[in-house]
């Protein structure tokens, strides 16, 4: 059960929940306002000392205005755990807003319709501050849960993909000659057949990805994107957890960049994270932050490089099962080339996607600007 009141807003309903907290749509009882508040419930409460540089962190977030960085109006504690108040965006995550398809995109207004406060499933690895009790993994004081793999978006359920998929399930259970299961399916993967028909899901997914108004959408987010980050950035703010639930994109199309300021408050207090621990969502890490070293603003064009890498290609750069083998990859082996992955993709995005996801940060993109400016062209 939600709480009725925090501070001084009424909590109406819960909009949705990330790896730190809830996030409810609430009104402000003073204002009348309806405002987004996510309260941090899955920190530890806040000592005192915390809970003033929870303030001083406010009043840095509280001068920002960008029209795609997400107001953040007041920030409190409520029973021992801080909660911020921000403006409440009528929209969805980058990624469900690509999901979208063409039906769902023009209302006569020529915004995108989308029922209030639609409960829709987590869009990545929504768990960033991993929990040392939970792991699963010997190397790393990291849970597992914190890796998960995303849930496919809409472009991965294929159009006309469910015969495709029948079709290969059939040649896969022809009879053969010794009968043995292992023998039948791997003498049906090698069948010229269940080849065709394996090309042919991986076309019918790359081509629902290189939809023309698909693209253009993520082209118009993405330069969306950059803006914001070029405006945080020469604010002196990194936002080190950038990833596609932290994008919004609104009713008119307009992208809200959010959760910024929050990692690194979380990074600084030992109390709320725990010595030594990451903050940030490990699919999106660059090499230095996974490296413990100091970040500044190419962290997040790494993290920006990932996203885009996902959105062209359909898949992660990196297919790893544990987070020791993500790491491994991330600072040693070069992802698979976009285009070879989505023959039919955008070259340009697909270079510059490549070049953010550089290991050496000399290499990348220097500032969002420069980012900006290579998607424009
Ligand atoms: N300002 C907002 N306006 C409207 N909906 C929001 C707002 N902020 C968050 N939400 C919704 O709440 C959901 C949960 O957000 P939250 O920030 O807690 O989680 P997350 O970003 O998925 O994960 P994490 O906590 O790891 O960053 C989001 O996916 C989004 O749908």
């Amino acid at each position: 059960m939600p709480p009725k009141l925090i501070g001084p807003y009424r909590v109406m309903d819960t909009l949705g929940s990330g790896g730190v907290g809830t996030v409810y749509r609430a009104l402000d009882r003073r204002t009348n306002d309806t405002v987004a508040l996510k309260l941090l419930s899955a920190a530890p409460a806040l000592d005192a000392r915390a809970a003033r540089r929870l303030a001083r962190e406010y009043e840095t977030l509280a001068e920002l205005a960008h029209p795609n960085v997400v107001k953040v109006f007041d920030v409190g504690v409520f029973q021992g755990y801080p909660y911020l108040v921000m403006e409440l965006i009528e929209g969805l995550t980058l990624r469900h807003y690509l999901d979208l398809r063409g039906s769902d995109l023009h209302s006569p207004s020529g915004s995108f319709s989308l029922p209030r406060s639609r409960a829709l499933p987590s869009d990545d690895d929504s768990e960033s501050w991993g929990d040392a009790e939970d792991s699963q993994d010997d190397e790393s004081p990291f849970n597992l849960a914190a890796f998960s793999e995303e849930e496919p978006s809409e472009d991965m359920s294929l159009h006309g993909g469910a015969e495709s998929v029948r079709a290969l399930a059939e040649a896969a259970d022809e009879p053969d000659t010794d009968g043995s299961d292992e023998t039948r399916a791997s003498s049906a993967m090698a069948d010229p057949r269940v080849q065709l028909v394996e090309r042919r899901i991986q076309e019918a997914r790359t081509d629902e990805l290189n939809r023309p108004e698909r693209m253009g959408r993520l082209k118009d987010a993405m330069l969306q994107v950059c803006e914001a980050l070029a405006y945080i950035h020469g604010h002196g703010l990194v936002h080190r957890d950038l990833k596609p639930s932290n994008i919004m994109v609104d009713e008119d199309r307009q992208v809200r960049l959010m959760d910024f300021g929050l990692a690194k408050f979380l990074a600084d207090d030992a109390g709320l994270t725990g010595d030594g621990r990451f903050v940030g969502t490990f699919r999106y890490m660059s090499p230095e932050q996974i490296l413990g070293e100091p970040l500044d603003a190419r962290a997040d064009l790494y993290s920006l490089g990932v996203i885009l890498y996902e959105l062209l290609s359909g898949r992660p750069p990196f297919d790893a099962k544990t987070p020791s083998q993500l790491w491994q990859q991330v600072l040693e082996v070069e992802p698979a080339p976009v285009l070879a992955i989505n023959l039919k993709g955008d070259p340009q995005l697909a270079r510059v996607a490549h070049r953010l996801l550089r290991k050496e940060l000399d290499d990348r993109y220097q500032t969002a600007e420069e980012v900006y400016e290579a998607l424009a062209e």
